[in-house]
């Protein structure tokens, strides 16, 4: 079990020598083998949620747990993926790939074929010896998911990875992470400043509200995604265009609206 609780988290920071509140009181659960999208005005805390998660910042007040445990630091259980794709620019594919296995006591065999499947898996054959100055955005980013899945981890964090690439890369970097996580579910905690790749992505969409970044609302994709058929279709575009797909983004636009407008509930 890989679930992500947020037990009234709190954080909060210090600017012009003045404290001031982040993240309010959070109280959420990422289940088991769960995709959640947060999305949310910016600086409205979505990274530093995810980054506690991460273990990499801890909550002012409150904790956050990942299967039962009290996050205290990073550890091998939580990959993460950023926006900016921070390959290691000397080591080549394969060598990025297994960086993190380096740790794992495991015969060099098992690393390699474990490396190769990941290869494989995000259509980098034949990259294995590149280095990431050779290769575009979209294969440096799937160069960076291959790294953070070959870890084998139980929860996946991604901060807007694919915040950097162009529009077509991104879509095709959406539809293989969509195959992926469908085939081999994992708990994702995922943040986006697009609605439209939220819904297509996530179980559940949480909404923030502007400073103090608090739950606004959550909204249910799966049960929709699932009665409508959407992984029917292998084209985003098509997902896109059914009636289902446009009404929940407009729910969630117009809660962001709200949100950036300041209307008070
Ligand atoms: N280490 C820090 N020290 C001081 N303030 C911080 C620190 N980290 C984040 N903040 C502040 O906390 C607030 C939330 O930041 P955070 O990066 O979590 O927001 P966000 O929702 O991810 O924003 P964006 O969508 O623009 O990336 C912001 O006002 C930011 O300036």
């Amino acid at each position: 079990m890989a679930d992500i609780v947020f037990d009234s988290v709190q954080r909060s920071f210090k600017q012009g020598g003045k404290e001031f509140l982040a993240v309010g009181d959070i109280n959420f659960t990422v289940k088991d083998k769960e995709f959640v999208a947060i999305v949310g005005p910016s600086g409205c805390g979505k990274t530093t949620c995810l980054r506690m998660v991460a273990g990499l910042e801890i909550p002012t007040k409150g904790r956050i747990l990942v299967g039962d445990k009290e996050v205290k630091g990073p550890g091998p259980d939580r990959a993460v993926v950023f926006q900016q794709f921070a390959l290691f620019p000397w080591k080549t594919v394969q060598q990025n790939i297994q960086f993190g296995l380096k740790s794992m006591s495991m015969s060099i065999a098992e690393k390699q074929e474990k490396t190769a499947r990941l290869v494989s898996l995000m259509g980098l054959d034949g990259y294995e010896q590149a280095y990431p100055h050779q290769l575009s955005g979209g294969m440096q980013q799937r160069v960076a998911i291959a790294r953070a899945y070959v870890l084998e981890p139980e929860v996946l964090l991604m901060d807007e990875p694919f915040g950097a690439l162009d529009a077509q890369t991104r879509v095709v970097m959406q539809e293989e992470l969509v195959r992926l996580a469908r085939k081999n579910p994992k708990t994702v905690l995922f943040i986006t400043h697009s609605v439209e790749e939220a819904v297509y992505l996530a179980d559940r969409v949480v909404v923030m509200s502007r400073r103090p970044g608090l739950i606004r609302d959550v909204i249910e994709i799966k049960p929709i995604r699932e009665k409508e058929g959407w992984d029917t279709h292998s084209r985003i575009e098509d997902v896109m265009d059914l009636n289902s797909f446009v009404k929940l983004r407009s729910q969630i636009w117009k809660l962001l609206r709200e949100q950036s407008l300041g209307v008070d509930h």
